[in-house]
């Protein structure tokens, strides 16, 4: 695999549901390559197929054609058991809400998904505390979601997308439920760990002004994908 080989590659994408109206049809023939270390903005009006293509990237779902490569690996011929492992070991997921577990503290939330992988015990907390060390939150570790601000919270989100080390982060809306100041914080821990990683980043969102800060950015039009240069960036 040379260094070129895109993280997440799309070709011809397209993905139609069916309704009692008929087939509605979201995404057209999408095609995007993502690179190692990339921050990548996906824009476009609610129901214009932002979750839609985040979840075929994230092999959550087939799309009704096209391709989907990891790391060079076409995914679409593969049985279902060999999609998973490849979600698993290599795509992290943030939503807007949080989703941590609310009985357990930010370390033991980071550190599940290692237990589950089986990452020993030891390691798995080791790791979690060095992730959220990473993401500014060395003093929240044995704190449990309820004790953290919103920005925190999805820090630890984050923390957690990123404990089996993926290739891919993909996030839907990861600050659509936080205030402007709170979403720059966390869309900068974001940006620095995909820098430090060399993660590749596909982000959803609502916000123009973190779009504005993007490595690239696309605008989901009638199906359609099309980039958005630096300035300027709208639906
Ligand atoms: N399982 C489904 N069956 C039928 N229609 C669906 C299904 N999932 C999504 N849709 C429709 O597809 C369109 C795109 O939805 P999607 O959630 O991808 O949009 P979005 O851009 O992420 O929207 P938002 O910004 O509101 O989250 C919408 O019109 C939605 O109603």
């Amino acid at each position: 695999m040379s260094d070129r080989t895109p993280v997440l590659s799309l070709r011809d994408v397209s993905r139609t549901y069916p309704t009692a109206q008929g087939g509605l049809t979201v995404l057209k023939g999408v095609n995007l390559d993502i690179h190692p270390g990339e921050v990548v903005g996906l824009i476009g009006p609610s129901g214009s197929g932002k979750s839609s293509l985040l979840h075929a990237a994230g092999l959550l779902e087939h799309p009704t054609s096209g391709e989907i490569a990891i790391e060079g690996e076409a995914v679409g011929a593969l049985p279902e058991r060999a999609r998973t492992r490849i979600r698993l070991a290599k795509v992290g997921f943030v939503y807007q809400f949080h989703h941590l577990l609310p009985e357990f503290d930010a370390r033991d939330n980071v550190a599940l998904p290692m237990r589950i992988a089986g990452v020993p015990e030891r390691e798995a907390r080791e790791r979690a505390e060095a992730l959220l060390a990473t993401l500014g939150l060395k003093d929240r570790a044995l704190h449990q979601p309820a004790q953290m601000s919103g920005g925190e919270q999805q820090r630890v989100a984050l923390a957690r997308a990123l404990a089996n080390r993926p290739r891919l982060l993909l996030a839907d809306e990861p600050t659509g439920n936080l205030d402007p100041t709170t979403s720059q914080t966390v869309f900068e821990a974001l940006q620095a760990v995909v820098k430090d990683t060399g993660v590749a980043a596909l982000i959803a969102t609502h916000n123009m002004e973190l779009a504005g800060h993007m490595d690239r950015v696309f605008a989901l039009k009638e199906g359609h994908l099309e980039e958005r240069p630096a300035e300027g960036r709208a639906y």
